[in-house]
């Protein structure tokens, strides 16, 4: 659970006790590491009589931070009061975590040693936690050649986060293949864009992904997304695979122009990281919007049908636009945004590559977002456009049921498995919180979205049908 889904009544209760005698410093500074800028804007704006905690957890929440992530972070600081408040949204594994009192020293010796036969918490693995982010949980697969099958399992588990270091100017402005796959795309100095995003401001973060930040800024007297690429660890190979998702999602940008994908408008590599800069989009990630606490801001059902059709429009113009399609590869919620009138544009395209008319092609290595990726992709590197249409037919699902494609909450922890397995009624799934539509519309996108998981490729749609069978719906 992100920080941005808590309720607001338990956050309010945090927020009360840690705004007292300003508890809420140390948690910025010694734990969250903000710097000391950060926190005097916190404080000015404090001085209007809002809750700096609250600031502060928008702050951190903007940066994709779990619940359970600050869960320890109180753990750190003591202040078991407010973990009582958060105990109900982590597991309960780490319930213990709250009891330093009742619990003797023998008791965490005991959690300490049984560390390596039971599943239960321990220190050890509360702190990697603290280094997982969302979207590490829940992307980036990468499997070799030589460990293809062990993998599927390992891509369950977090891979730590780290600290992003500066690159050198040298290793970007000899990379020609970026200027070249850009085409018509301008370049855009360094400093444009560091004056457009307020010195690459806090303020101005829109969110995190894997390879790096986005922060909101003004070129051009126009709001955009700027995306800054940041180096993972000293890690030539990962430096490697970002620049070659980058200049793959630049080629294919520019190649491809349509109402359904987010238009790029230029691109930096003159300065210490590569950047690129997307038009904005005021309405988010759709992962983001299907989980927004405001319910005025819930998508209701018609909302919903139209981004499920927009972004197959636009899914299926990759498909079939040229001669050999174009395969997405990483189609997911969170690669799908929506601009001021919610319409979809299909982003990231890092992932992107060409595929065959029909049938499929064998990869050697495999990448993307382990629940919305199917079988004979993951084990067998087989890859098509029926490796979309099956991505796609999660989204559909989450559009539906408002769910999550990952939770290890539930018993069948993927999205796809929890609809296509549910043994009850699938009404007690349609998202609750949306307003304004009909049965009708919820059981057509599950079904639609059935046909699209189904295991066998072959018995999986192409996405022009899926496109013509979601306008039905209206
Ligand atoms: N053009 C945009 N307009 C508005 N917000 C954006 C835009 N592009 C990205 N964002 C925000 O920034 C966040 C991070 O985007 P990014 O593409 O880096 O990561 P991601 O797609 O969520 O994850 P990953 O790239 O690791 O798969 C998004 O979730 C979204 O909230």
């Amino acid at each position: 659970m992100y920080i941005y889904d808590l309720p607001y009544l338990e956050q309010r209760e945090c927020c009360n006790i840690l705004d007292e005698n300003n508890l809420w410093v140390e948690l910025a500074t010694v734990h969250m590491k903000f710097d000391e800028d950060t926190i005097k804007v916190i404080k000015r704006k404090s001085q209007s009589g809002k809750s700096p905690t609250e600031f502060l957890f928008t702050l951190w929440g903007n940066q994709n931070h779990t619940v359970i992530e600050l869960f320890m972070l109180l753990k750190q600081m003591e202040k078991y009061n407010v973990m009582e408040i958060l105990k109900k949204f982590v597991m309960p594994k780490y319930h213990i975590l709250i009891k330093p009192v009742a619990c003797s020293s023998k008791e965490i010796e005991n959690v300490n040693s049984s560390r390596h036969t039971a599943p239960n918490v321990n220190l050890e693995q509360s702190v990697k936690i603290l280094n997982v982010s969302r979207m590490d949980m829940n992307r980036e697969v990468e499997i070799s050649r030589e460990n293809n099958e062990s993998s599927v399992g390992e891509i369950l588990n977090p891979k730590p986060r780290f600290q992003p270091v500066h690159y050198s100017r040298q290793t970007f402005s000899d990379i020609s293949s970026v200027v070249e796959s850009a085409g018509v795309i301008p370049q855009i100095p360094y400093e444009d864009l560091q004056r457009s995003t307020d010195n690459w401001n806090r303020f101005a973060i829109l969110g995190k992904g894997g390879f790096g930040t986005v922060f909101k800024g003004t070129w051009k007297c126009t709001e955009v997304a700027i995306k800054r690429m940041e180096q993972k660890e000293d890690n030539p190979e990962s430096h490697n695979e970002q620049m070659k998702q980058s200049i793959t999602e630049l080629r294919w940008l520019n190649a491809c122009r349509h109402d359904n994908i987010l238009p790029v408008y230029g691109y930096s590599i003159d300065g210490p990281q590569p950047c690129l800069v997307y038009q904005y989009m005021p309405g988010g990630c759709l992962e983001h919007r299907l989980r927004v606490r405001d319910i005025a801001k819930v998508l209701t059902w018609p909302v919903r049908q139209s981004i499920a059709i927009g972004s197959a429009r636009g899914l299926q113009f990759l498909h079939t636009n040229t001669d050999k399609p174009l395969i997405h590869g990483d189609i997911k919620s969170a690669n799908i945004l929506l601009d001021r009138n919610d319409i979809p544009r299909i982003g990231d395209f890092g992932l992107a590559r060409e595929g065959p008319q029909s049938n499929y092609t064998k990869i050697s290595k495999i990448h993307g977002t382990r629940p919305y990726l199917p079988d004979e992709f993951l084990r067998g590197k087989k890859f098509s456009t029926k490796v979309d249409t099956y991505s796609f037919g999660v989204v559909l699902f989450e559009i539906a049921t408002g769910l999550a494609s990952y939770s290890e909450k539930r018993t069948n922890k993927f999205l796809r498995d929890h609809i296509v397995d549910y043994e009850g009624d699938i009404m007690e799934l349609k998202d609750p919180r949306a307003a304004g539509g009909d049965v009708f519309c919820f059981r057509r996108l599950i079904d639609i979205g059935k046909l699209c998981v189904n295991r066998k490729a072959k018995d999986r749609p192409e996405m022009v049908e899926v496109f013509k069978a979601l306008e039905k719906i209206i």
